[in-house]
């Protein structure tokens, strides 16, 4: 930001700290956020505070796998009375050697039975006039074919859910299944977000002065918190004062929220307020990362003696691409730790680079690109090298939001003079799920040697 020429910031003092580094500080500084019991529908995408246990075995009866015939395997092969018809939900009844039930699948094995023949290995006879109906069986059944036995997919007592497992759809399955109605889950963090900057206005502003832009960060950092599951507060834009930043500083404390996101006014201006501020309300851990975008990230902590907790303080820059990329590297490992991850680091993968790639000589660069399955000249649809190709989003400069667009993964460009060649392995940060991974060439089934 232009100003008078004297910085009002001590920025430039900062030490430089590594990626790796600054993210082991944020993450050895960030504290689990508090367990609370959820009904278990609720604990959807939340992680797991305690072990889940089953309290009665499943399946609790001997079920039958099949619809078919429950038989004594001892019987064997031939011509039988059916007895009964042995189904799910009803009152289960003894069979009789030498006679069988028919039996639904899911059904209770009466007493007296070993085994399931399947429909396809019998034959209906019918009934004589007054007589019972009747069945051949053609096969011999194994003791215990086609029968689920008692606790065979869980046993009473096992855990079934370990703390620290993410709740997804087949985990409320099996909270549903083992009747485990309430569970306790860590919270998850409340992230408010803020902009600053006398420049920056509201999206819809009809008509911008000159030097004026309208706010993309926002509503960018509040999408990609929602999108990590938090909950989250638009504090709005601030303009470029000191007690502006603080007011909303002290809006954010009061509204209980865990982590402050601010964006713009970090980096060596004399209208840069929210180190100062920083410095003066709490503890500045860091204000320059060796990176390609971000270098003024800063991360902080703000004492918030009536909570008991401190309020952690993300101030992003406000160059758009610098602001998202910060939030994927430092910001998303903090939140996923907050709600109980236990790994809550970037995955990373290995990709080759499909175009040549400039490289820093003073800062490694995340060098925003989409990945996709490589398929080899000439291969059909969906064969697959099983290796990622990754496309450069092309101009990476950290003002342009278009390099961001559809980028799935974050090459990790080493500091270095010169340019990494086309076809050149580098390791990548995945962001987000690859969803945005283009079509057809989907994760093949085939895989070339
Ligand atoms: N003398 C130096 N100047 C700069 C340095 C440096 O080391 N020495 N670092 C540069 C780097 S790297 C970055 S990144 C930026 C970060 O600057 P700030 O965080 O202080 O952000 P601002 O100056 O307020 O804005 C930067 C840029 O971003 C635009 N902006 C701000 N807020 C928004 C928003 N909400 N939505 C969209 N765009 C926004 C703003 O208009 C500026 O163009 O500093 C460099 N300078
Ligand atoms: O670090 Mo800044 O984000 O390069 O433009």
């Amino acid at each position: 930001m232009a100003g008078d020429g004297a910085p009002a910031t001590p920025a430039a003092f900062y030490k430089m700290l590594s990626v790796p580094d600054a993210v082991e500080l944020i993450l050895s500084e960030t504290a689990l956020l508090p367990a609370e019991e959820v009904p278990f529908a609720a604990a959807f995408q939340h992680t797991l505070a305690a072990d889940v246990r089953a309290a009665e075995p499943v399946p609790g009866f001997r079920a039958s796998i099949k619809d078919g015939y429950a038989v004594l395997s001892t019987d064997g092969p031939g011509e039988y009375d059916i007895a009964f018809e042995a189904f799910a939900g009803v009152a289960p009844r003894t069979l009789t050697p030498g006679t069988v039930a028919y039996i639904g699948t899911g059904g209770p094995l009466p007493e007296g039975a070993d085994a399931v023949v399947q429909i396809e290995d019998t034959e209906f006879l019918g009934a004589a006039p007054g007589g019972p109906k009747r069945v051949r069986i053609k096969k011999q059944a194994a003791p215990g074919e086609d029968v689920r036995q008692v606790g065979s997919d869980m046993a009473a007592g096992e855990v079934v859910l370990q703390a620290g497992q993410h709740i997804g759809a087949a985990e409320v399955g099996i909270l549903a299944t083992v009747g485990a109605t309430t569970v306790n889950v860590h919270r998850k963090p409340h992230v408010a977000v803020l902009s600053t900057g006398d420049e920056v206005c509201e999206p819809d502003a009809p008509k911008l002065e000159l030097g004026q832009i309208r706010d993309a960060n926002r509503a960018m950092l509040l999408a990609a918190a929602v999108g990590t599951g938090a909950r989250a507060t638009d504090l709005g834009i601030a303009r470029d004062t000191a007690a502006n930043v603080e007011a909303a500083l002290d809006r954010t404390i009061a509204e209980g929220a865990d982590v402050l996101l601010t964006t713009g006014g970090v980096s060596m201006g004399d209208k840069d307020f929210i180190k100062p501020l920083l410095e003066r309300r709490g503890t500045v851990y860091f204000g320059k990362v060796k990176m390609k975008p971000g270098k003024p990230l800063t991360f902080a902590k703000v004492a918030v003696p009536e909570r008991n907790r401190s309020l952690l303080v993300f101030g992003l820059p406000g160059n758009p691409v610098s602001s998202l990329v910060t939030f994927h590297l430092a910001v998303v490992p903090c939140l996923r730790k907050m709600e109980g991850w236990q790994e809550p680091r970037l995955r990373r993968v290995h990709v080759r680079t499909a175009m040549p790639i400039k490289m820093d000589p003073e800062r490694p660069e995340y060098h925003r690109a989409v990945a996709h399955w490589a398929r080899p000249e000439g291969a059909a649809e969906g064969v697959s090298s099983g290796e990622l190709v990754a496309a450069s989003t092309g101009g990476q400069i950290s003002s342009r939001l278009l390099s961001l667009r559809s980028a799935n993964v974050l090459l990790e460009i080493p500091q270095a003079s010169g340019v990494l060649p086309a076809g050149s392995r580098v390791s990548a940060l995945v962001l987000g799920d690859l969803g945005s991974m283009p079509v057809p060439e989907v994760p093949a089934p085939t895989v070339l040697p």
